[in-house]
This record gives C-alpha cells, structure tokens and sequence, in this order.
C-alpha cells in the first residue's frame, strides 16, 4: 500500500485488509515530528496522513491525522489575481463573433436579419388599422386619466390620507405642519398649472392657423398619446409577430427541456435535484442560416450520448430531423456540446453553387472547393499529398462527390488524369475528354486496364523517387514535389490522380483484386510525397471489397450515409462511430451530406457539391480547352490509345524462367519463393504463407492451365521427403500448346 493512502487504525474494530501494511506509531510519529512542514487543519483538502491514532486525539481513538497535502490550486477568490484571470481565460469569448469569422455565413446572417425585420414589419403594418382603431378608442380613457393626475397633482390630493390621520389622532401640531406645506405646495402648482394651460391654449391657436395636415398630424399624436395613457395595463396594444416556425428562436427553456426529453439518467437525475445540471457556456446566437447553442451537459454525460440520440433530440426541439446538429467541441471535455439548429434541413437548404463552376482554374497544391456545410460555410480539400476514400451506400451521393473532386482536378492543367468507372454506367463520362487514361465497366477489360494503370503508378513512383533524389537540395528541401516541381515538364513531377469509381470491384476481383490491394496500398502510402494522389469510391465498405492496408493508409475519408457501425469504421476510421461521428444517422433524404475527415482537425459535416450532368459536361469543356492551350492534353483525351498494355505476368513464362531447363521437377513452395523474388508485386503474396498454403495457392493458379502438381520426392539430410511439386516439361507443353492457340487466332 502507499505510503500516502490512509490506512486503517489497526486498534479499530476494522482489522487491516490482507497485504495492508502496518505502520509503526513509534517510528512514524518520530518521523512526523521531524516534518517541518506544519498540518492545515483549516484546508478543504484531501488529507493524506496515515492513521497512526491522531496525536491531538489520543491514541485510541479512532481518528486519521497526518500530513495535509493539498492537491486542489489556490482558490482564485483568495486574491491570487493569476489564478483568476487563467479561470476567466478558460472562458475567453472570440473577439470576432462566430457567424462573422466566414463571408457566407455572415451574408446568410445579414439576410436572415433582413428577412426577419422585414416580416416582423410586414406582419406589423398590416395591423396598423387595427392598432388605430385600438388607440382611438382608448384616448378617452387616456384623457380622462390625465386629467385626474393631473388635478390630484396640483391640488396634493396624495397628502390627504396624512393630514386626515394627523385628524383623526388628535394632532394639531402635525396636522397645521402639513397644512402649511400643502398651501405652499399647491400654491405653486397652481402657477404651473396656469402656465401649462396658457401654453396649451398658444399651441392650440397656433394649430387653428396651421395647414390641415398639420392639424390632422397633431389630431393623431393626440390620439396616439392618450391612447398609449389609456392602455389597460395587461393588454399591450402591439400583438406579437408570430414567427414561422423555421425562424423560431432557440433558447436556453427550448434545449434544457429537449435534453431532458432524450431519457439520459445522469441529465434527468441532476434535473430533479433542483438544477438542471446543465449549463451554458456562451449565449445562444444567430450562426449562420441557424441557431448555435453551446452547452456543458451534466457530469458524467458525454457528446457521444447525445448524438446517439439526435432523432430524440429532434423532437425534443420539434424540429425536423436535417434542422438539428449535435456536435462535439474537441479542445473542451467530451461533455461540452454544441448544438446547431438550421433554419431548414440541410437536404433542402438552397446550396451555393460550386466557385469554380462558371470560371477558375484550379491548382492541386492549394485547397480546393468541395461542398458546404451546414452553416453554409465552403468546405475545401488539400488534394496534394493526400488519399481520398468515399464511402456510402448506393444512391446517396458518392459519384456526384467524386465527380467534383475530378472536374477540380481537370480544371489543374497540370493535374495528369486517369478515371476508372467501374460500374459501366457512363457515370463519370464527363472526364473522358480530359483523361489521360479513361475505362467504364465492370468487366474484366476494364477492371485489368485499371490494374494496369496501379502498375504504372507503382513503377512511376520509382521512377519519381529516383528524380526527386538527383535534385539538389536547394530544389527539393523536403524530398518531395513542389508547385515549381511539378510545373518542370522535363522532370515528369506533376500531379497524377487516379480515381477509382466503384473500387469494391477491383479489390474484390478473383484474378486482380489481391495485386490491385497491394498496388493501391502502396501508392496510399509512398504516392502523396509524389504528387500520386489516389481517389477511391466504394459502396462496399467491407473488409474484402477494401483491404485494411488501403482503408487504414487514406488521410481523407468522406462517408456519406451507411447502414452499420463497421462500413461507418471502415470509411472514418476506427473508432470514428465510438466517437460520435457516426454517418449512420444520416437519412435517405440526405443525399451528398456526410461526415468529412481529414480535411480540417475537426470532423465536418458537409454536403458535396451538386453539380449536375450539363453543367459538369461544360466544366469538362473548359478544363479541354485550358490544356489544350497549356499542351497539357495527353493520351486518350487526344486519341492516344494506352500502349499495347505489357499483358500481365504470364505464370506460365514465368514458372519456365524460374525453374531451369535442367531441374525436371521442384517443389511448389520453393517454386514460389523463386516466383516471389522474380516478381514480389505478383507473387509476394504468396510467398508470405505457409509451405503448405504456398503449394495451394501455386496449384490453384496452375488449374486453369490444365496443369496439375505432382508429389515430388528429395533426399534431405539421408532421408525421403516428399512435398508437392511442379513438373516442368508439363508447363512447357502448355506454354507451346499456349502459343500455337495464339499463332493460329
Ligand atoms: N450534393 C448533392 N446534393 C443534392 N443531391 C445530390 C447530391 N449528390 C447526389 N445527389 C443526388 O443523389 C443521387 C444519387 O447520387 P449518385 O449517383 O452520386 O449516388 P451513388 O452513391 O454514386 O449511387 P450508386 O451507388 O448507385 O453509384 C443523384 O441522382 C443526385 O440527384
């Protein structure tokens, strides 16, 4: 036990726990006394003392004493200025107002305003017959109420109840004061009250003469006036605008009642003693086109709790489900929230239009525009040294995503670009005039062009590797491309982006799908310090149709909406559900919303760009016309078929080279090892199993070829082993069989 922790008085009836250690009195109290350092008794603190029978106490008696050791800071209220002031730092408001930091959002708030004033007056001056109408038939009263004051006034009618007291107690003395001072009192009311009434009568000759409107003006601020006199005092003359419902205010009654509705015990348990047990840090304000409302929830209650149960929320806020967004703060603890309540769903909200969609190019290196989020604010991407992945499932927005990550970088004339759709529907057509190497499909074709283009890359990042390291220092300090790089045409170091639609089905793919795992997991890896920047689409989220190697190695991921936790992991990241960021919650309605990792420090929310077919055929148009004038259009964008593509590695030819005309039979898993050390990228794969897997994945390959393994018999240290080989006048019969098929077709 330590040292510090309290330990039971070993003369109490509580004998020590089994492994407590007792302390000796004698030993410690000579110790404590040499402890120069005297005991605050006064201290709020934890006490740390061991119990050694309290010295002032007795010995007996039961009581823990010791050293205090204080463990909370100086109380700030203690006049420790500093202290103070790092309390209210804590707190420190930003000196420019949230909804003014971006031009959106300030525009959207300015409009909001305008809109809101506008209504309210509208709503107000359609009543104003009405409020006329009301005045006029309170100036009466109005009247009649002034003219009372007024005579109470000058008269003191207020000091009668004294001076009848002063009567009625038989107390001349008082009475006579107070007579004498109501006498001058109303002696000099009087005076003012013949010159308020000369001055009404100037005024009221000088209207008699004034023009009509004058007349009529002066009638009305009358009737206004005493008709604001003459108002009951429990019913105001204005009606309140009644505000539609997606302008409706938040305030703190409206969220305190909802996060009591979400049926969290900890927030309903400090609700019933009284406090809410939930606070609010900042003022709810205007934010952009909605309300922000900060909050600290109850101790114990964490962000994650709440956003798990954002439908509750909803409806505790009545308001639809798109309207409310609960978000996490991560400078703060997991109990500060945030909660942002749209004016309109986010799927419905009209959505700016992509910047670069008329006019502008677009440069790799500098962030480039991708959506909004829910406040309206644009959301970019820094491509350059990146991956992205997109996950959702079918028919949420991942094409339409991908499609303006493409058209941004068609718009980089330096960008070279290759766009794989592997669906076959065409989707991403609009490319093709500016596509180095393009492929729709999902057939075999397509899927190994696209194997053939991870190839490339995977040979041009050696390449690439290579000039970069036989620059001089003073070009390449960071060993990695530049802006001024990747504008040398001489040196090959522009950008090179390959986007992937439909990657499940390249991965997943019998023949390619493991090499293509390989390839892309090494281009993630090696390619963004290149400028390879790799663009992956998956509605297959899962661990066979992404291998782990990509998934885990992508620093952007956008994840539109999914069905469970493991795609929502496997998209953001694991432990992105754990932590709130869950995509699941988005409904089918949110089409191109989802949660954006990697772009910013925090999680987004953002809504991709809606860039429908024409105006992408258009964008695709100018992105031609800007290459073309830069010289930058290259392969099939100008007619350029892909080079006869090196058919892949032939496992035939490739079993002829690694098993010597001399060695008439070997064994598999030696003959993959071989294979492996002649092409890793083909074969490493398999030489990474065990012998017995080694001569099974061997044997499977060879099926096709009609070529079966044979049990191959070796002396090994004086003794028989027999292991399954392969015979290799059998592979060069097929070979030969192989090329007389091809000769004659
Ligand atoms: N940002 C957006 N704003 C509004 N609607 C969008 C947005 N993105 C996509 N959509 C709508 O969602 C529909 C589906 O989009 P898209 O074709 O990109 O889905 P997908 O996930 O690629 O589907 P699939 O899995 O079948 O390929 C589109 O027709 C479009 O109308």
């Amino acid at each position: 036990m330590d040292e510090t922790t309290p330990t039971p008085n070993p003369t109490s009836d509580n004998a020590p726990e089994a492994g407590a250690r007792v302390v000796d009195l004698d030993t410690r109290r000579a110790e404590r006394a040499e402890d120069t350092q005297p005991a605050d008794n006064s201290a709020t603190d934890v006490s740390s003392g061991e119990a050694t029978g309290a010295d002032a106490s007795g010995p007996d008696d039961g009581v823990l004493s010791g050293t205090v050791l204080r463990v909370d800071p100086p109380s700030a209220e203690g006049g420790n200025w500093l202290a103070e002031l790092a309390e209210r730092d804590r707190t420190r408001r930003p000196i420019v107002p949230e909804w003014a930091k971006s031009r959106a959002e300030a525009e959207a708030t300015l409009k909001w305003l305008a809109a809101f004033y506008a209504r309210v007056w509208a709503y107000q001056a359609t009543r104003s017959p009405k409020y006329v109408l009301k005045l006029t038939g309170r100036a009466p009263r109005g009247l009649a109420r002034t003219l009372s004051t007024f005579t109470r006034w000058v008269f003191d009618w207020e000091g009668e109840p004294a001076r009848v007291t002063a009567v009625q107690r038989n107390d001349p003395e008082t009475y006579l004061k107070l007579s004498r001072q109501r006498d001058a009192r109303v002696r000099a009311r009087l005076i003012i009250a013949v010159l308020a009434l000369v001055t009404l009568l100037v005024a009221g000759i000088l209207v008699a003469t004034a023009p009509t409107w004058a007349q009529w003006a002066t009638l009305a601020g009358l009737i206004c006036l005493l008709g604001w006199l003459g108002a009951p005092a429990d019913r105001p003359l204005i009606d309140r605008a009644v505000l539609p419902t997606q302008v409706q205010r938040l305030d703190s009654d409206i969220v305190t009642r909802a996060l009591g509705a979400l049926g969290i015990a900890e927030i309903n348990k400090a609700r019933k003693g009284g406090a809410d047990g939930i606070t609010f840090p900042a003022p709810i304000t205007r934010d952009g086109p909605g309300w922000r409302a900060e909050v600290d929830l109850p101790h114990g209650v964490t962000v994650t709790d709440v956003v798990d149960r954002r439908d509750r929320l909803a409806s505790g806020l009545r308001r639809p489900l798109g309207c409310v967004w609960p978000e996490p703060v991560n400078e703060e603890h997991p109990g500060r929230l945030v909660i942002w309540v749209g004016d309109r769903e986010m799927s419905k909200a009209k959505q700016p239009a992509w910047p670069l969609a008329k006019t502008g190019a677009a440069d790799l290196f500098k962030p480039i525009p991708f959506g909004h989020d829910q406040r309206g604010r644009l959301i970019s991407l820094l491509l350059m040294f990146d991956n992205v992945l997109i996950g959702a499932m079918p028919r949420q927005g991942k094409t339409f995503a991908l499609r303006v990550l493409v058209l941004a970088a068609a718009l980089d004339v330096l960008a070279e670009l290759r766009v794989f759709e592997l669906k076959g529907t065409g989707d991403l057509s609009i490319a093709q005039p500016v596509a180095h190497r393009y492929g729709s499909g999902a057939d075999d074709d397509t899927i190994a062009a696209c194997v053939t283009n991870l190839r490339e890359l995977h040979k041009e990042l050696e390449r690439r590797a290579k000039t970069i390291a036989s620059l001089p220092k003073d070009m390449c300090p960071e060993n990695k491309v530049t802006p001024e790089l990747a504008a040398k045409k001489s040196l090959g170091l522009h950008p090179l982006v390959l986007a992937v639609d439909e990657c499940q089905e390249l991965f997943s793919h019998d023949t390619y799908g493991e090499e293509a795992g390989k390839l892309a997991e090494a281009i993630i890896k090696r390619g963004p310090a290149m400028g390879i920047i790799l663009i992956l689409a998956t509605q297959r989220p899962d661990a066979k149709s992404l291998p782990t190697g990509v998934s885990a190695n992508v620093g952007i991921r956008l994840c539109l909406r999914v069905m469970g936790q493991l795609e929502n992991d496997m998209v953001l990241g694991t432990s992105a559900y754990k932590n709130g960021i869950r995509a699941t919650t988005f409904t089918a309605k949110d089409k191109g919303i989802g949660y954006l990792l990697g772009a910013a420090d925090d999680p987004q929310i953002v809504r991709s760009a809606y860039i429908d077919a024409p105006t992408a055929e258009a964008i695709a148009e100018r992105a031609r016309a800007a290459r073309q004038a830069a010289g930058r259009l290259t392969g099939q964008a100008i007619g350029q078929a892909p080079e006869e593509a090196p058919a892949g590695p032939d496992l035939l030819d490739d079993l002829l080279a690694v098993i010597p005309a001399g060695e008439a039979k070997a064994w598999s898993h030696v003959v993959v090892d071989r294979l492996a050390e002649l092409r890793p990228e083909t074969y490493g794969a398999w030489a990474e199993q065990e012998n017995d897997a080694k001569a099974s994945a061997l044997s499977a390959a060879l099926k096709p070829h009609g070529i079966r393994t044979v049990q191959v018999a070796r002396r090994v240290d004086g003794r028989t082993v027999n292991n399954r080989g392969v015979d290799r006048s059998e592979v060069a019969t097929a070979v030969t069989e192989r090329d007389r098929t091809r000769s004659a077709g």
